[in-house]
């Protein structure tokens, strides 16, 4: 496994080590030892998600408050996705900045998305399953989100095709005090 740094702080892009042979491949997909090691710190990870998704859905941005922050390693199983993240962090110098990369079945690219962050996805393959990783629990009562047309992110999807939910559409657009 690599970890590739950001510009982000605690915000890592994952590389594992892909075995191949000719009965197809195997990758560590989780290994909590080596991703200590590799970024610096230990994330105790307590629930794992699972969503299908299909091309131009677009889900988030979404993120959780207070006692219920949530550090996220996300990942696809299958397909791919655009993947999104806002550093909501109001004490770092790349506030408000985005940070964008495609994750993809392919790839087996991973992102550690450290507390403090808006997360969202788009798919761009005609189905995904995505995967994740978090290191608190989901509290509705705790959810926070910014529409997904904040910040001039680039989906990679034409809006007429863009699937979103209903309460993803009326979450507001970031400003210059949202924070977390
Ligand atoms: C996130 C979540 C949802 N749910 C339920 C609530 C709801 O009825 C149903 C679907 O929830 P949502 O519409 O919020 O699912 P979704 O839009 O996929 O939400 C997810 O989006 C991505 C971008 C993230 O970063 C995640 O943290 C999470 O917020 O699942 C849980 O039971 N546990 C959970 O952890």
């Amino acid at each position: 496994m690599i970890a590739h740094k950001t510009e982000f702080e605690g915000l890592f892009i994952l590389e594992p080590k892909v075995f191949k042979d000719n009965r197809g491949h195997f990758f560590e997909s989780f290994n909590q030892k080596k991703l200590t090691d590799l970024v610096g710190r230990e994330y105790q990870f307590v629930q794992d998600n699972q969503s299908r998704s299909t091309y131009g859905v677009v889900r988030g941005l979404h993120f959780q408050t207070g006692a219920y922050e949530q550090a996220k390693l996300v990942r696809v199983l299958r397909g791919e996705v655009l993947d999104v993240v806002v550093d909501l962090r109001g004490d770092s110098p790349m506030y408000g900045r985005t940070f964008s990369i495609k994750l993809s079945e392919e790839n087996a690219l991973q992102l550690l998305i450290p507390r403090g962050f808006a997360h969202g996805l788009a798919v761009l393959s005609e189905e995904v399953d995505f995967f994740y990783k978090c290191d608190n629990f989901y509290s509705p009562e705790h959810e926070g989100g910014l529409h997904y047309s904040s910040l001039g992110i680039d989906w990679m999807i034409p809006e007429e095709k863009m699937i979103v939910s209903d309460k993803d559409k009326v979450l507001p657009i970031f400003e210059s005090n949202t924070i977390r």
